[in-house]
């Protein structure tokens, strides 16, 4: 195992960031976490990375414990932290000599492994870390945690507030890194990556509820699930959760997802009662699980 995770604990005065968090992630295996704000990813990967102690539990990185062989994790392993990963005063090409540097390595040396990523912000290498936009801080951070060579890859929330189309561009160089057998551990807020992953765990209030390839996990939800519209969402809303009915209702995009108590279900009594509250123009579809549907009803 690339990565394992036994019962960890950590909390932070009364509040219980991790609570027997345990996992397993293969070798180059790209492993997604999933969860909201809050959830205790960035605890784990500080954990993981040896930067912070776990109440209890044990973890391992590469075959080496957390605790004891905190500095031989150090060196073999990337981490990219959600936030303050890069010198914003240094330049492009000063912020990644400095990493280079404190591993006792050159750009040079590895090279191949960050050059389809470094040739992208190349061009900008004499400008600050500070003046790039969002995706471009983000390949160089990522440049910055592989420029030692690491055989495991923390990734917290490297998308976050970076545009769809670099978003793209990131996870295909993720699928590039993970075909020269590195392990990816990556956090995320967005269901749509977590598709991306070859096995997500949701966390939630420092729990683990689930953890599956993501086709495995949208095929574990049974409930059908129905798109709703009408001419006030809002109201729809309001009204679809006052259904005595209701078993779940939540904004889906353009629609609301709605799912039933009811193991048969008549859609024009619905009808009729969203009719009765004085909505119009409305339409109610079956719809195909998500990922996020599947996290919204474990979440409940
Ligand atoms: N240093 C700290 N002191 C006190 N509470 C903390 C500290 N760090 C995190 N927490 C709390 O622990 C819980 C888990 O936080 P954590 O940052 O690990 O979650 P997260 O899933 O990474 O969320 P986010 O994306 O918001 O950072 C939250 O309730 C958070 O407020």
């Amino acid at each position: 195992m690339s990565i394992s995770v036994s019962h960890i604990n950590k909390s932070y005065k009364d509040i219980r960031a991790l609570q027997d968090v345990s996992f397993e992630v293969k070798k180059g295996e790209i492993f997604g976490l999933i969860g909201p704000d809050g959830a205790g990813k960035t605890t784990l990967f500080r954990i993981l990375a040896t930067l912070l102690i776990a109440d209890s539990g044990q973890a391992s990185v590469a075959g080496h414990d957390v605790v004891k062989d905190y500095k031989t994790i150090r060196n073999c392993v990337g981490y990219m932290p959600g936030k303050f990963s890069l010198y914003q005063d240094l330049t492009v090409e000063e912020n990644l000599e400095f990493f280079a540097t404190i591993f006792k390595t050159t750009i040079k040396e590895n090279y191949h492994l960050i050059e389809d990523i470094y040739k992208q912000i190349e061009p900008f290498k004499t400008r600050r870390a500070g003046k790039l936009s969002g995706g471009m801080k983000q390949k160089l951070a990522l440049c910055c945690a592989l420029i030692h060579k690491p055989e495991v890859l923390f990734l917290d929330e490297p998308t976050t507030g970076v545009d769809p189309v670099s978003r793209k561009e990131f996870w295909d160089m993720l699928k590039r890194l993970q075909q020269k057998g590195i392990t990816i551990l990556v956090s995320t807020p967005y269901m749509d990556e977590a598709s991306l992953c070859d096995r997500i765990a949701f966390i939630q209030d420092g729990k683990i509820l689930e953890i599956d390839s993501p086709e495995a996990i949208v095929k574990h939800f049974t409930k059908t699930i129905y798109n709703l519209s009408a001419n006030n969402m809002y109201k729809l809303i309001e009204s679809l959760k006052t259904y005595e009915h209701a078993h779940s209702v939540y904004p889906f995009g353009e629609f609301v997802h709605y799912t039933d108590t009811r193991d048969v279900f008549d859609i024009d009594e619905l009808q009729h009662y969203l009719k009765n509250i004085g909505l119009n123009d409305i339409t109610i579809e079956i719809a195909k699980p998500t990922i996020e549907d599947t996290f919204m009803a474990l979440a409940k």
